[in-house]
């Protein structure tokens, strides 16, 4: 029993049972080669089908996305961190929405304090009067623009094999996620977890990011080699929790399945926890920039499986629920 009983998504309800320290343990993560994905697609789909129904979490290789757009997206990203706060500040999160920058304020169910960061969220039809202006920051939208497409691509391509595995249509996620639509909600965020060079002990005893699943179908996850701490606990052992790194590296994409696919396949898809932890004092301590894209259908859309497992729901309205619970106090 939870002893947060006003939740009513039971995914939110487990997020508040998983904020302690747990154990690690080794695991592999699976990797998945997406090279010649036209005429691959049959092998790609058996792969990713496997890791996504076994573990919720993977990595992809020679997935599409040039490896100088992947650094010049981070640049960027670090020049918008950089920027004073009172210029952050004019292009701030509006309540309820998923598009701006925010300052500490994401409090994860899980641990009930904020994570150690600061994120800039892209959802590109509400992002009027967000954007940074070009005296601000020069190439900025049109970088993040850019980068955000080719993370789409590369996003609907892995979606379209979970269609053909899960009985509907190639393109049925394409649709579902179409970025002509006003309802359009798939989000590039930038993150910028605060070096922890001068910190003190109390701090390290925080978190990153808490332990949580995502919200979405599927995260897109760009890593800095040598900035890491993000670790995974797949099969939601949500009463033992054991977690296994996942060190960046070079070429890979991590991928992990989200809550609102895992309802869409009707729990045949598995979402995963993760959370990104401090670094030890021993490890590097300087700051950490990860770049997720993460794959929510436009709000329009009904998320009901083949099984009909689950009641029809909005995307619009399981995403409310699910960013309510991170932006205000834990109840
Ligand atoms: O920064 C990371 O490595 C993970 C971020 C994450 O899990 C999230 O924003 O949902
Ligand atoms: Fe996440």
């Amino acid at each position: 029993m939870s002893a947060f009983p006003e939740y009513e998504l039971a995914e939110l309800q487990r997020e508040t049972r998983i904020g302690g320290a747990g154990t690690s343990v080794a695991r592999d993560i699976p990797r998945i080669d997406l090279s010649d994905y036209a005429n691959r697609k049959e092998a790609i789909a058996d792969a990713l089908w496997q890791a996504a129904t076994q573990v919720g979490f993977f990595q992809v290789f020679n997935h599409g996305i040039p490896e100088e757009d992947i650094d010049a997206a981070f640049a960027v990203a670090g020049e918008f961190f950089d920027l004073p706060m009172a210029e952050k500040a004019r292009h701030a999160r509006r309540p309820g929405s998923n598009a701006g920058w925010e300052y500490r304020a994401q409090v994860r169910p899980s641990t009930g304090t904020p994570d150690n960061k600061e994120s800039y969220q892209i959802t590109l039809p509400d992002m009027a009067g967000l954007w940074p202006t070009a005296t601000e920051l020069p190439g900025f939208q049109a970088r993040m623009c850019r980068f955000e497409r080719q993370n789409w691509e590369l996003g609907m391509k892995i979606l379209s094999c979970f269609a053909i595995r899960l009985g509907f249509d190639s393109d049925f996620f394409t649709h579902n996620h179409d970025p002509a639509s006003p309802y359009y909600q798939s989000t590039l965020r930038l993150i910028h977890y605060m070096s922890m060079e001068n910190a003190t002990d109390a701090d390290f005893d925080l978190w990153r990011a808490g332990a949580h699943s995502d919200f979405d179908c599927l995260t897109l996850l760009h890593q800095r080699p040598g900035q890491g701490g993000l670790q995974v606990c797949p099969g939601m052992e949500a009463d033992a929790p054991a977690w296994t790194d996942v060190p960046p590296l070079r070429g890979a994409v991590t991928c992990n399945i989200g809550d609102m696919l895992m309802r869409w396949s009707d729990d045949r898809l598995r979402s995963t926890l993760h959370r990104v932890r401090m670094p030890r004092r021993d490890e590097y301590l300087g700051p950490r920039l990860s770049l997720p894209f993460f794959c929510q259908a436009n709000r329009d859309a009904v998320i009901q499986g083949p099984l009909k497992k689950y009641a029809p729901i909005t995307a619009r309205d399981y995403l409310d629920e699910r960013i309510r619970a991170n932006y205000t106090p834990r109840p």
